[in-house]
């Protein structure tokens, strides 16, 4: 099913959490939303599932309707699955009655139900925990208990605030996959929010990049972080170091004094740019030129590190495959840049 916002408004106080949002998210879409602590990702989704009223604007669900000027559907009637921060379990029920409660609840027998739940309840690795009760469990296994009742539900439309926030990170990278290909499997519409980069870049087929309220970007992974609309977006999704290009007489566009490759980027009509350079843009070797090495971390197998050129006005990002030094030099070339178009 297709989701479609048109100028969704949420004000709280004087403050617009939600500020005239619009997007159309196709059926079978993976669609994150990314942005910082406080941007108003959750107010969006709640107003999504009907939790929230909205203010003006407009959402619309398999081209119908659910919130409006003069409509409000309420939450179970939108046959919508969640996956919120707050497990929101059954603390009466066992783990397999609350997997299983969206399909009793909807009318299936106990032997359908019970089979779907065991299903579900393997692909998030709780097997030997089914006869448990929530308060005798992990935030980490509470949280799985929710993502299995969400999938068990088979609703068309799943709505996720950040589900895997909770858990370590081997599991989060083990649940990731199980998503993706659960998504992949079921096809159902998926809205699933984080405020981290990596997680909503693994996951999305779109991502929108949403801050004070608004989305700043809306774009494929690989358009988000190779093109990015604005400096915070570039800032907020990959490493990056943004500094300041001119256009020389002959046209060229110029880093430090030095020409670069600015691929498919717009150039308007003005000579001054801010150019976005990545790690892949920048060539490690004997001609580059003085750069000062000032952080570096480990990443398994290789390192990522930052360098200050002199001239230029922020440091570079760069990945080695040696242990560095801070404050040892490199020769560093910038080969490559995206000219931001926000200041075209
Ligand atoms: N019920 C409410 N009453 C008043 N203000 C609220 C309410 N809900 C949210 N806000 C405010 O709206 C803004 C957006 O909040 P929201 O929870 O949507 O952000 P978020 O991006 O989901 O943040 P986080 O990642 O920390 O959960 C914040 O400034 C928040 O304080």
């Amino acid at each position: 099913m297709s989701v479609v916002i048109r100028s969704a408004l949420k004000t709280f106080a004087d403050h617009a959490a939600v500020n005239k949002v619009s997007a159309e998210i196709p059926d079978g879409e993976f669609f994150v939303i990314l942005g910082p602590s406080g941007c108003g990702k959750s107010t969006l989704l709640r107003l999504i599932a009907g939790l929230e009223t909205l203010d003006d604007g407009e959402i619309l669900i398999d081209g119908k309707t659910v919130s409006g000027p003069q409509t409000h559907i309420s939450p179970e009637d939108r046959k919508i699955g969640m996956v919120f921060q707050s497990y929101a379990l059954w603390p009466h029920m066992n783990v397999r009655q609350n997997v299983s409660f969206p399909v009793t609840a909807s009318g299936g027998n106990a032997k359908t139900a019970a089979s779907i739940a065991d299903a579900q309840i393997k692909a998030v690795s709780l097997e030997g925990l089914e006869g448990r009760k929530p308060s005798e469990l992990s935030g980490g296994q509470r949280q799985r208990v929710a993502l299995a009742r969400c999938l068990a539900g088979q609703s068309r439309i799943i709505l996720m605030d950040e589900p895997l926030a909770n858990l370590d990170p081997h599991l989060r990278n083990a649940m990731e996959e199980e998503l993706a290909t659960f998504h992949r499997m079921a096809g159902a519409t998926t809205l699933f929010i984080t405020h981290d980069q990596r997680e909503g870049m693994a996951l999305a087929s779109h991502i929108a990049v949403m801050d004070d309220g608004r989305f700043l970007q809306v774009g494929t992974p690989e358009e988000i972080y190779n093109r990015p609309a604005t400096e915070k977006v570039a800032r907020f999704v990959g490493r990056s170091g943004i500094v300041a290009a001119t256009t020389d007489p002959d046209g060229h566009v110029m880093i430090g004094g030095k020409p670069v490759d600015t691929g498919a980027s717009a150039r308007g009509s003005r000579n001054m740019h801010r150019a976005v350079i990545r790690p892949s843009d920048i060539a490690i070797g004997d001609d580059g030129r003085d750069a000062r090495v000032t952080t570096v971390a480990y990443r398994g197998g290789s390192w990522d590190a930052r360098v200050a050129i002199e001239g230029l006005e922020d440091t570079l990002p760069v990945t080695v495959q040696k242990r560095l030094e801070i404050g040892e030099t490199l020769p560093v070339t910038v080969n490559s840049a995206w000219l931001l178009p926000d200041n075209l």
